[in-house]
């Protein structure tokens, strides 16, 4: 198990790029297997997550061709589907969630599929009744294997249907999708949901042939048709790490540029960091955030303790939840953070605790964050990272105490972030991967 070793109190100043977005690259990434044909993907985010996707896509035939880093050829021509039924698949798709996702465009092109035990974190209970559901409706048949965790689907061919998914699943969505895309007859999605991820994917699938109307929208009009083509497509930058370095400055204390953020695709991020007190300007797509001294949390308009609470899009993601709860604590005045989709997604708090921070865990979805505006420092701790999101929460808040703080278990941390350290220490940071 790796660990970070941060040394805090440094502040940093310069400009980042954020990395392609993690959860727009897990379905596009899937969709290659749609069609026989050459797909180009720029902008890939070189992060564990992405690259164990793109592993197994090699380990079924897919045809790989890494151009560098960032930029791939895939060609699904000459696929081995049983290499899904092997223990190698179930093993390595156990790593991470995107895995599901090679369900939708199989059952679509294959008429069977396989979805194998998903990993991806441990936040709460994570359900798949939207994608089986959502399956079923198209035509599809399943069997479960309760020993292993593992689901079976065949169909004689989907057919276009009406549905209202019972919530707005971003990765059940983007299965559904992929799976009515060469159905027969057109497929209507109410309730879809409309993340930019998913914005994205129909796009792509718009671009390889697909006819996909109400886009960025919760009812998605899919219209079947028989064949899909290669197509080139280049991923947002992730407006995950975009929050997170807004989050980074404020708590540090830092004057960063982020740079090419696309900020017409960051919905209400930019201003629930503003209702932290965040300094930030935003020109063209560039955010500016200044080094603040002090930022102070605003109250509603009857004076009432703000809350920040997660929502399907255009709400604040989940993901950015554990970051601003972390800024808070440096703020002056209280903030209720309401994580509602999730229930293990707080319990990180405990090492803020630890850390001298001033924390009310009310019950598993919902924490009290009484800023400390700065009088009291944070103090360095040696801690153990439990979830991705929860992971980057601490090392900022590690990077802005006092003294030295160990963080163990960064794997978690890599599944989403692009050397991270490095990145960082070449703005000012001390960040030592042990
Ligand atoms: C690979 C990927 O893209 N992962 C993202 C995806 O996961 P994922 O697609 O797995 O998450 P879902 O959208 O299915 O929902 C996550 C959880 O929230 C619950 N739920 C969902 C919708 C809703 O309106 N109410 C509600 O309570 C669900 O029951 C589920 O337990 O979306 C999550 C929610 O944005 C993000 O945290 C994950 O980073
Ligand atoms: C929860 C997340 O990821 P995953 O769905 O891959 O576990 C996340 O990106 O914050």
């Amino acid at each position: 198990m790796a660990s970070f070793e941060v040394e805090g109190g440094l502040s940093l100043k310069g400009e980042i790029v954020p990395q392609g977005a993690k959860n727009e690259a897990l379905q596009i990434i899937s969709a290659v297997l749609l069609t026989s044909e050459k797909v180009t993907i720029h902008n890939i985010p070189d992060i564990l997550d992405v690259n164990n996707l793109i592993d197994l896509l090699a380990g079924m035939g897919v045809k790989v061709n890494r151009i560098d880093r960032q930029t791939c050829e895939f060609q699904a021509d000459d696929v081995d589907i049983n290499y899904l039924r092997r223990e190698e698949f179930k093993t390595k798709s156990g790593h991470l969630r995107g895995s599901v996702m090679f369900a939708g465009p199989m059952l679509a092109r294959w008429k069977k599929a396989f979805i194998p035990k998903p990993g991806g974190d441990k936040i709460g209970r994570r359900r798949l009744d939207t994608h089986i559901l959502g399956f079923e409706k198209l035509g599809a048949e399943f069997t479960y294997f309760p020993e292993d965790g593992f689901f079976y689907f065949t169909t004689e061919g989907l057919k276009g249907t009406y549905m209202l998914l019972d919530e707005p699943s971003v990765t059940g969505t983007a299965n559904i999708i992929m799976a009515a895309v060469m159905a027969e007859g057109t497929t209507t999605i109410y309730n879809a949901a409309c993340e930019p991820y998913i914005q994205q994917l129909c796009l792509m699938l718009n671009s390889m042939g697909a006819k996909i109307s109400g886009i960025a929208s919760n009812m998605l009009s899919i219209q079947g048709v028989e064949v899909l083509h290669g197509t080139e497509h280049r991923m947002l930058p992730d407006m995950i790490e975009i929050g997170s370095f807004i989050g980074l400055a404020a708590m540090t204390q830092s004057e960063l540029t982020i740079k090419d953020v696309r900020a017409d695709m960051l919905g209400v991020i930019p201003d629930r960091f503003r209702q932290l007190g965040i300094q930030l300007s935003i020109t063209g797509d560039d955010i500016h955030i200044p080094a603040q001294d002090v930022y102070e949390i605003e109250t509603y308009m009857d004076g009432g303790v703000l809350t920040m609470y997660d929502h399907p899009w255009p709400g604040l993601t989940p993901d950015l939840l554990s970051i601003i709860l972390v800024v808070a604590t440096q703020a002056r005045g209280s903030l209720l953070v309401h994580q509602k989709m999730f229930e293990s997604r707080l319990f990180f708090v405990d090492k803020l605790i630890d850390m001298g921070a001033r924390i009310i865990l009310c019950d598993p979805h919902r924490a009290t964050v009484i800023g400390l505006g700065r009088h009291h420092r944070l103090r360095g701790i040696s801690m153990t990272s439990p979830d991705i999101r929860a992971g980057v929460s601490l090392l900022i808040a590690a990077m802005s105490a006092d003294g030295k703080s160990t963080i163990q278990n960064i794997e978690q941390i890599d599944r989403g972030y692009q050397n991270i350290d490095k990145r960082l220490n070449a703005l000012g940071a001390s960040i030592r991967r042990l």
